[in-house]
């Protein structure tokens, strides 16, 4: 449980040390705005951090902490630095990730889920990893959301991406599109609207969380014509989440609208069946600003909403908008999270 009162401290994993984690980290640290909300850590390679900030121009006091609770003696103009698994230099190169390289991403979710779970951050937010070279290289998960479920003991996880004017749930998130219709189930998605309406209340301060639900055919299903998941599935699924839960849920509403209100103040948040359903406005309207937060796990969990870019990796060309908002909001649901429970409403 994070210490109340104490500045929210963050576990910022480096990512792919190949790609552009290293230089949106170093960017986002350099800005005195996210420096003034948090105490960071960045968990990763020190060689990969002090190459990306020449790159960028950016001098930071790096300090190698040898032990994470050392974090807490890291004086505010310090980046502390974890590092629990080294690696040379010829192992960073950008844009050419090895094995190695992937084991070194993974070691530093790991440590960032420990460092959280004992206490010692508050947080965790996760610059990106190469999902095929995590996988070549023998990591069983999908992605970081499902890889956190697992570290942390979840029964769901839920990916939500959150940006200025629109933040939308996933009910499937890194699957086939074929294989989406066979997916959804009433009890998977009344378990996303009602895992999305906490999260609202408890980390976004919204009392009465709107949410919309998205059908997933054309026209959501055109009232049987178009397909029968939103009569036989979601519809079901809404009509359960509005009897069981205490927010304001509607739908199945046509995905191709929905966005356009949504993004206008009408919804909270709007649960779409299928990744890019979901993640296409969010990016469209706010790809340097957009956050993915893991919603379900005993620990906050931002990241941001780009990938690896390794054809632009090490030339100092990554806008370091969504990770700066990545830190930035992680804080925020920290302090948000402590008034909760400090109000005893959790
Ligand atoms: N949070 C995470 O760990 C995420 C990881 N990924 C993974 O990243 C890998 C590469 O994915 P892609 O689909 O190629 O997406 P990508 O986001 O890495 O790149 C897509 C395009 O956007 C550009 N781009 C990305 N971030 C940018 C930034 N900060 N500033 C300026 N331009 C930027 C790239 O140069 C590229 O042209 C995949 O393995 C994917 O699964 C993708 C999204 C999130
Ligand atoms: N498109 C979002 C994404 O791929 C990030 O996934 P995760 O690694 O946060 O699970």
């Amino acid at each position: 449980m994070p210490e109340s009162g104490r500045v929210p401290r963050i576990a910022i994993t480096m990512g792919d040390p190949c790609g552009v984690g290293p230089e949106v980290v170093a960017a986002a640290l350099s800005d005195p705005e996210v420096r003034r909300q948090c105490l960071p850590v960045v968990i990763g390679e020190p060689l990969a951090f002090r190459r990306a900030c020449k790159v960028l121009g950016v001098e930071a006091e790096v300090r190698e902490i040898r032990s994470p609770e050392s974090v807490a003696e890291s004086s505010i103009k310090e980046v502390p630095v974890y590092c629990p698994m080294r690696l040379e230099e010829r192992d960073v190169e950008p844009g050419k990730p090895t094995n190695r390289t992937a084991r070194a991403t993974i070691s530093y979710i790991e440590t960032a889920v420990r460092m959280t779970m004992e206490g010692i951050t508050d947080a965790v937010c996760t610059a990106p990893i190469n999902k095929a070279v995590l996988a070549s290289s023998g990591f069983p998960f999908p992605g970081h959301t499902e890889f956190l479920q697992y570290l942390t003991g979840s029964d769901k996880a839920v990916m939500m991406l959150v940006g200025p004017s629109l933040r939308v749930s996933l009910v499937t998130i890194h699957v086939p599109l074929r294989e989406v219709c066979s997916l959804l189930s009433i009890e998977g998605i009344t378990d996303t609207i009602s895992i999305t309406g906490k999260a609202l209340w408890e980390f976004f301060g919204i009392e009465s969380p709107r949410i919309a639900v998205c059908g997933v055919n054309p026209h959501a299903g055109e009232g049987g014509k178009f397909g029968r998941e939103e009569t036989e599935i979601i519809g079901r699924a809404v009509k359960r989440a509005s009897d069981m839960l205490p927010f304001q849920i509607s739908g199945p509403h046509p995905a191709d609208t929905v966005f356009f209100h949504a993004c206008r103040g009408a919804y909270d948040a709007v649960v779409a069946m299928y990744h890019d359903q979901g993640l296409l406005p969010i990016k469209l309207l706010h790809f340097h600003e957009a956050v993915n937060v893991t919603l379900g796990l005993p620990l906050i969990r931002t990241s941001v909403d780009h990938g690896t870019a390794y054809d632009i990796a090490g030339k100092g060309l990554a806008h370091p908008g969504s990770m700066k908002a990545a830190v930035s909001l992680a804080a925020k649901m920290v302090g948000q999270g402590r008034h909760r429970r400090e109000a005893g409403r959790t």
